[in-house]
């Protein structure tokens, strides 16, 4: 819808053919966002040789953890264009790897890492189809592919500013998932305004302490892609992560949360990522521990809260 208002001729791949025609007849997708016109100049197919074909951009936003092998077929069935610009969406880390998607994309399509952008930010899906104003940040190593990006998506509800700082911008889009997760809980648990805004300056620290290990500027995490984004997920009652946190924190299990959430949740599995990057590097991230015992070893939220609490005391 953003790349259409802002006046590209957009091509979406699909995979079931009742959500392709229900865009290409009616401009529409009830199931994911009801109510909501596409512009015209926005089809869909579910044939990938057809969506991808003489694009200049490819838009990638598929679940994080489906992305290597949904790629690794679209790249060796030759669909991925010598000059296009690959932009992701995800914000995710992935299984095993400890890869970020950019990281994931340059792996398997061979392209040189500055074809690859990142546009990550406080970027709510619903919010944005409502034509709500928001901002975003276009992260790329190449300044002229991003400012390319830049004008390709800027419309009067959505404004990208560009980003340098690939690394930073998109491990800020990951890790917020496992911090919303945690103010979910809190707020699963009745837990207050004061609880979640230390969970999302203590999260935001843990951030930047793993972000600036792994190379990403500070300052990136004072921005869109850090605070920005994690203050929006964190605080809405949208974020599909920080819901999920909450039937958590009312002591629903980890099948349950699933069944009421649905739709992607990346933190869930992130954070399991994002914990084995940061002992990898010798980085404290009390937080996301605690929500990956959470999430996958059936600790208790009341457990995790204390066990965050009596930690030893410490200068900020
Ligand atoms: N929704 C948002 O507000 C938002 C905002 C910014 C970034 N993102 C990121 O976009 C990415 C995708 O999330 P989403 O919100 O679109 O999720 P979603 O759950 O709304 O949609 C995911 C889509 O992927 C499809 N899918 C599921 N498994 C697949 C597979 N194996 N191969 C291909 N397609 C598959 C589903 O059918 C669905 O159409 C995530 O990394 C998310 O963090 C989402
Ligand atoms: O619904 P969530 O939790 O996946 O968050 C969506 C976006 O990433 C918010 O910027």
């Amino acid at each position: 819808k953003v790349l259409g208002d802002a006046g590209a001729e957009v091509m979406i791949w699909a995979r079931r053919p009742e959500v392709a025609d229900a865009i290409r007849t009616k401009h529409a997708n009830p199931e994911y966002l009801p109510g909501v016109v596409l512009p015209d100049r926005v089809g869909a197919t579910t044939d990938a040789a057809t969506a991808f074909a003489g694009a200049d951009l490819l838009v990638f936003a598929v679940p994080s953890q489906t992305l290597r092998e949904n790629l690794s077929g679209w790249a060796s069935a030759g669909l991925i264009g010598t000059q296009t610009t690959l932009v992701s969406l995800m914000k995710g880390i992935e299984l095993g790897t400890g890869r970020r998607m950019s990281e994931v994309i340059v792996e398997v399509t061979g392209v040189e890492p500055d074809r690859v952008a990142v546009v990550t930010g406080p970027n709510l899906a619903p919010e944005i189809a409502l034509g709500q104003p928001t901002a975003c940040v276009v992260a790329c190593d190449d300044e002229e592919r991003a400012a390319a990006v830049q004008s390709t998506i800027f419309t009067p509800y959505f404004r990208p500013y560009t980003n340098d700082d690939l690394l930073g911008c998109e491990l800020g889009g990951a890790v917020k998932n496992v911090i919303a997760l945690a103010c979910g809980m809190a707020v699963g648990m009745g837990l207050g305004d004061n609880t979640k805004a230390a969970l999302i300056t203590r999260g935001l620290a843990e951030t930047a302490r793993l972000g600036v290990r792994l190379g990403a500027d500070p300052l990136t995490f004072a921005g869109l892609a850090g605070l920005g984004d994690l203050v929006g997920t964190c605080m809405s009652p949208l974020s599909r992560n920080r819901t999920f946190g909450v039937h958590l924190g009312r002591g629903e299990s980890l099948e349950e949360a699933q069944i009421a959430t649905r739709q992607t949740v990346e933190g869930v599995k992130s954070c399991l990522a994002i914990r084995d990057l940061a002992r990898g590097h010798g980085v404290e991230m009390p937080i996301t521990e605690q929500v990956e015992l959470v999430c996958h070893e059936g600790l208790a939220p009341s457990v995790a809260v204390a066990a965050l609490m009596t930690r030893e005391p410490k200068p900020e």
